[in-house]
């Protein structure tokens, strides 16, 4: 059934060619990678990938399917979409997260939740009369968004909520937004928040990426003070000074937060792959720049009994909200010292000695190589040779099928399956959200996703020796690396 599918695109993709680029034949114009045979190829993966997910029983399996299919839909798009307007589709991506920013920041999914219709229908209208945003601004915003699965047209200008777009709901009134509304992400659900700092700051600075780089003070900077960011906030000062400053520090931790929220954010949550339960009872384990500890709130169930978790970060607007964080998840846990909230500055050397785990998740893709070893050389100073290092981040895959001689020597886990050729062997449109991460770090620390090879390269100058990669989910591609002292 699917070939004439197929052939149906096909022809129709030769027409636009064939009007686009005038009078060479369409045999002169195939190339190798456009043959009909390469699409059929994709279309099979395609459709085994979608027969796999109907199929799928457990989390690990839909995963992995789910993965396949958007790394074949995307391929697909590149082999039928014609290339010259495939450049100019892209080239105006960039607004689609700002329209998701705006919608989020002027709180229209909260006013849609408010809506009195028994099936939760509210006019472009009715929500101008609640918010101020004009009826036409409204449509054209939701209309955009419902493209993507994002709120739904149900009748002309006439809006619901989808599974997505109920996640902006902050849970917070409409009222409570106007009050405040810059802050307020701190105080409502995690997506928001997290949406809020990804399209503004990182929006920002992704815009301001081409002008920047012009210039060789930004192009040539790998300081986290010479950013795209900086320049376009016109500040010198580190962007989580800046957080500090504009008291904003809040709303990049809640956004953090949503990786203790399984159903929302499954790809930064599942850490059962790790044997915790080996560690030796009464255990300590170090979470360095934890943040509020999220990562330790899952760790927590999964250690053996009398572990005892010390959660550092630098931030005292960071730390005062951990005694939240931690009070509504296990009342006694600071109480009892079972949880120990402490003020530490990574670039300092490490005061808890000899601990069974120095854990970090999303600190190293902060910073350039260089910081990263002095980082990893204090807690090499202090660790014992039971010591464990675990770094949790995203690790980078290629995008080729031939990796030469990387793998030789590798610990286990270090290089993931790749996905079936034609498709590349990094998923391609599948590793987008990875491919974005790592455009957002450079652009606001000159920070970096970094590949197993570059991981392996500052952990052993810093004396840490590779032990085994971790996955932590199907869906994604953060790893726990695990490393020991030489
Ligand atoms: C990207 S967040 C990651 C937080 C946490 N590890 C997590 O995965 O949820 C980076 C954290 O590093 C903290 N930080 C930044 N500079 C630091 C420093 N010099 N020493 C300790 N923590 C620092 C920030 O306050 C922030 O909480």
């Amino acid at each position: 059934m699917l070939q004439p599918l197929v052939f149906r695109v096909r022809l129709t993709c030769n027409e636009l060619q064939l009007r686009r680029s005038g009078s060479r034949s369409l045999s002169q114009r195939l190339t190798a990678s456009e043959t009909p045979s390469e699409i059929t190829q994709v279309s099979n993966i395609l459709t085994k990938s979608l027969a796999a997910l109907g199929a799928a029983s457990n989390e690990k399996d839909r995963a992995k399917a789910f993965t396949t299919v958007q790394a074949a839909y995307g391929k697909l798009e590149t082999l039928v979409v014609p290339p010259s307007l495939l450049l100019q589709q892209i080239s105006m991506t960039y607004q689609l997260p700002m329209v998701l920013g705006t919608v989020n920041d002027l709180g229209i999914a909260e006013v849609i939740s408010e809506s009195t219709d028994p099936k939760g229908r509210m006019s472009s209208k009715d929500i101008e009369k609640r918010c101020g945003v004009p009826a036409g601004k409204v449509s054209r915003f939701l209309r955009f968004l419902a493209g993507r699965g994002i709120f739904e047209e149900v009748a002309p200008d006439v809006w619901t909520h989808t599974k997505a777009s109920r996640l902006l709901d902050s849970g917070l009134s409409y009222e409570e937004i106007a009050r405040d509304p810059i802050h307020r992400f701190a105080k409502g659900a995690p997506i928001p928040a997290w949406i809020s700092h990804t399209v503004e700051q990182g929006g920002m600075a992704a815009v301001s990426m081409v002008t920047a780089l012009r210039e060789d003070k930004y192009k040539k900077s790998e300081e986290v003070f010479e950013t795209p960011f900086n320049k376009i906030y016109d500040t010198d000062v580190p962007f989580w000074q800046w957080l500090e400053q504009e008291g904003r520090v809040l709303n990049m931790t809640k956004g953090f937060e949503m990786n203790n929220t399984r159903n929302v954010s499954p790809q930064f949550f599942d850490f059962s792959y790790y044997p915790w339960r080996d560690l030796p009872e009464n255990s300590t384990i170090v979470d360095v720049g934890g943040g509020v500890g999220s990562a330790m709130a899952i760790v927590l169930p999964l250690a053996p009994k009398g572990t005892k978790f010390i959660v550092q970060d630098l931030s005292y607007p960071v730390l005062e909200h951990a005694k939240t964080f931690w009070a509504e998840r296990d009342s006694t846990a600071v109480q009892e010292g079972r949880v120990v909230l402490q003020r530490h500055d990574f670039h300092q050397p490490q005061p808890v000695k000899g601990a069974a785990v120095y854990f970090m998740r999303f600190i190293l893709h902060d910073w350039k190589d260089e910081t990263c070893i002095e980082i990893l050389k204090h807690l090499h100073h202090t660790a014992n040779e039971e010591s464990r290092l675990l770094i949790v981040e995203a690790v980078i895959a290629h995008a080729c099928h031939d990796i030469g001689s990387l793998t030789e020597g590798a610990v286990e886990g270090a290089y993931p399956t790749p996905m079936p050729e034609p498709l590349p062997a990094n998923g391609g449109r599948a590793a987008e959200f990875e491919a974005s991460f790592d455009m957002h770090m450079m652009n606001v620390l000159n920070g970096v996703e970094r590949t197993y090879e570059q991981f392996r390269q500052i952990a052993e100058k810093a004396g840490w020796k590779p032990q085994k990669v971790y996955q932590t989910d199907e869906l994604s591609s953060l790893k726990i690396l695990e490393f020991v002292k030489v």
